[in-house]
């Protein structure tokens, strides 16, 4: 119900509320990324710690860390990450932004030669960034390097007024009332505005004193680490807001009956209904199955990092594929799921207190942002291109591609599945997994190399690689919730929960995709048919256990924000009792009824003044 201003103010309040708790407590940084998690409104701060700071971590030198990053983790300087611009998304080397070295004065002169190089839409930039990392396009002497990271100061530490040459604002209202409008995402325009050189991020590339453009050994892949740091964050939170909306609508589908009243006996609960199952379960499998995968993007991380550290880039493309495809499906998929939820849960579900509205419109931008999902995904059918075409010159494929180094067993296995009872066997679902990624890529291979030009052969077959891409992501979720469950999972019984979980994970995408698995001959007609008749099973094994599965998510009423996902299950006295609280009950007679209304029944309005 607040304004946008109040809105945003209460923004800072909750921001600078939890920096004191965190100070006070002297959290360490994974305990604060916690707190400001659990404050849950998207603020200035995501980006300052999220992406400003990992941005001068991974392409910053070991100086520029020592100068920038203490200022930056006292918030005595609070940064942003401002890379896209009002003409340019997702194709960063068309940046227009211009950081021209003078070499006599030893500086960048940063500027925004047009209207569409304007940035647009960097977050915390609006209103309260003092500092921004500014992606703009290198130009020493008459030559163009393409585009590089610099570190520009924005506005007065003293007073906060935008330095010389500087044009700043918010760009306005975003989807929904509450959701993303509580950040200040900015547009910016320089008019030459000048940096010292060092503030150039020069870790891999410099600029010397001279006016050199030097490439340092280190590769231009480095940056990567600093995406999958970011992706991996992205993923794991796509696995809490999916947690969350399907808690509230499996809590609801347990509440609501309708229908089915024998002799005068209460109607069905809605979850007994084998629709409403087919729908939510899957999503309540997802949930669990991108908790796990987010789980092994922070080990990624971990070996990454020790991987740069010793100087070995070898997985670092892989990782970064990797990372793109999962960012991109885990988003969309969550995405889409809060809408579902919203619909499991019929009309009460639109209301603003079922708390889905609020979770599907400040979610879904993560579908766009750190790369757009369909761009990230053709990213990653390059990369399967690349390795297929590498399958036979003895470069092993690693990480997440490494199955296809099977590339001959995975062309020829067939799938062995006679009984419905056989899909439940974890070899068997991988296997079928393994041969439609692989083959999907190998369809798409085959049809790329009759184009004489393989970039007009990308852009034609372009759908077909998106869904080549998709087959590999999925097949890395549905492998790394399997080797989960090789480990020990402690608690009486949870491990079989989790495993039926697995299976309608793998089932419900092998029956949403059947004609993939069929039409690359992984699996006959008939063994789909058997799937789907497991698929059925396996809900009526989950539906015992539903209430504790998302119980176990261990949200607080407070924090999920749902009258109908309450943990008690008393929806209808809340949703009564939160009626009452709307503003527009305040008086019986609304405002506006003797100008508006009155004249109207009264048969006035001809003669009203309105
Ligand atoms: C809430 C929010 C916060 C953001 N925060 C930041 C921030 O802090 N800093 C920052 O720098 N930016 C930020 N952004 C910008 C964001 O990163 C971009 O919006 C994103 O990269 C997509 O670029 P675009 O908007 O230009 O989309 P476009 O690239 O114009 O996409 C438009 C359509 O074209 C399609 N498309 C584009 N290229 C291709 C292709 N090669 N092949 C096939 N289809 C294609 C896309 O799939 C999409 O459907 C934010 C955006 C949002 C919504």
């Amino acid at each position: 119900m607040l304004s946008r201003k109040d809105l945003f103010k209460d923004t800072l309040r909750k921001a600078a509320h939890a920096w004191k708790r965190i100070i006070e407590l002297r959290l360490s940084e994974e305990e604060a990324h916690m707190l400001r998690s659990y404050v849950d409104q998207p603020a200035f701060t995501d980006l300052h710690w999220g992406m400003f700071i990992p941005a001068i971590k991974g392409q910053g030198t070991e100086e520029q860390h020592e100068k920038w990053l203490p200022m930056a983790y006292k918030m005595q300087i609070i940064g942003c990450y401002a890379q896209t611009e009002l003409g340019h998304g997702s194709n960063v080397q068309g940046l227009e932004t211009t950081a021209t070295f003078d070499p006599q004065t030893d500086e960048f002169v940063i500027h925004s030669p047009t209207l569409t190089s304007s940035k647009w839409w960097p977050g915390g930039l609006g209103k309260v960034s003092t500092h921004a990392v500014v992606y703009a396009r290198l130009i020493t002497g008459a030559q163009d390097h393409g585009v590089h990271g610099f570190i520009v100061q924005l506005r007065s530490l003293d007073d906060h007024s935008p330095l010389p040459g500087i044009t700043v604002g918010d760009i306005g209202m975003k989807f929904g009332s509450g959701a993303y409008n509580s950040m200040d995402n900015g547009l910016l325009r320089f008019d030459h505005v000048r940096i010292p050189r060092n503030q150039m991020l020069m870790r891999v590339s410099q600029v010397t004193r001279e006016g050199k453009f030097v490439q340092s050994d280190v590769p231009r892949q480095l940056v990567y680490g600093t995406m999958v740091y970011v992706r991996q964050t992205i993923v794991s939170d796509a696995s809490c807001a999916l947690a969350r909306a399907v808690c509230i609508a499996t809590r609801y589908s347990a509440v609501r009956r309708q229908f089915g009243s024998q002799n005068g006996g209460p109607e069905t609960q809605v979850i007994d209904y084998k629709t409403q199952q087919s729908r939510l379960f899957p999503l309540l499998a997802s949930a669990y199955a991108f908790r796990f995968v987010g789980e092994w993007l922070k080990w990624l991380y971990a070996d990454v990092t020790q991987r740069l550290q010793a100087n070995d880039f070898s997985t670092l493309p892989e990782a970064h594929a990797c990372t793109a495809g999962l960012k991109s499906m885990t988003t969309s998929v969550t995405a889409d799921a809060i809408e579902e939820c919203r619909k499991l849960c019929g009309g009460h579900g639109y209301l603003s207190n079922s708390g889905l509205p609020e979770l599907f419109a400040v979610y879904i931008p993560t579908c766009t942002y750190e790369g757009d999902n369909v761009v990230l995904l053709l990213q990653v059918a390059r990369f399967l291109m690349k390795t297929v075409s590498q399958l036979g010159s003895g470069k092993k494929p690693v990480g997440t591609t490494a199955y296809m180094g099977r590339a001959e067993h995975l062309m020829q296995c067939r799938c062995e599945v006679e009984r419905a009872e056989d899909w439940l066997k974890p070899s068997v679902i991988l296997a079928a997994f393994e041969a439609r990624a692989f083959r999907m890529s190998i369809g798409c291979a085959k049809n790329l190399s009759k184009f004489s030009n393989p970039e007009d052969g990308f852009s034609e077959l372009s759908p077909d690689l998106l869904e080549a891409a998709i087959a590999h992501c999925q097949l890395i979720v549905v492998s790394k919730y399997i080797e989960k469950l090789q480990q020990d999972i402690p608690g009486k019984g949870v491990k079989r929960q989790l495993e039926i979980l697995c299976n309608v994970y793998a089932l419900h995408l092998l029956h949403k995709h059947l004609g993939d698995f069929v039409t690359t001959s992984c699996i006959t007609p008939k063994q789909g048919a058997l799937a789907n008749e497991q698929l059925r099973l396996l809900y009526s094994q989950v539906r015992p256990n539903a209430i504790t599965l998302v119980d176990a998510f261990n949200y607080t009423d407070h924090y999920l924000g749902s009258v109908l996902g309450c943990y008690n299950g008393n929806v209808y006295q809340r949703l009564y009792e939160e009626a009452w609280k709307d503003p527009l009950n305040d008086t019986v007679v609304p405002d506006g009824y003797l100008e508006y209304v009155w004249p109207i029944l009264k048969q006035h309005i001809r003669t009203a003044r309105l």
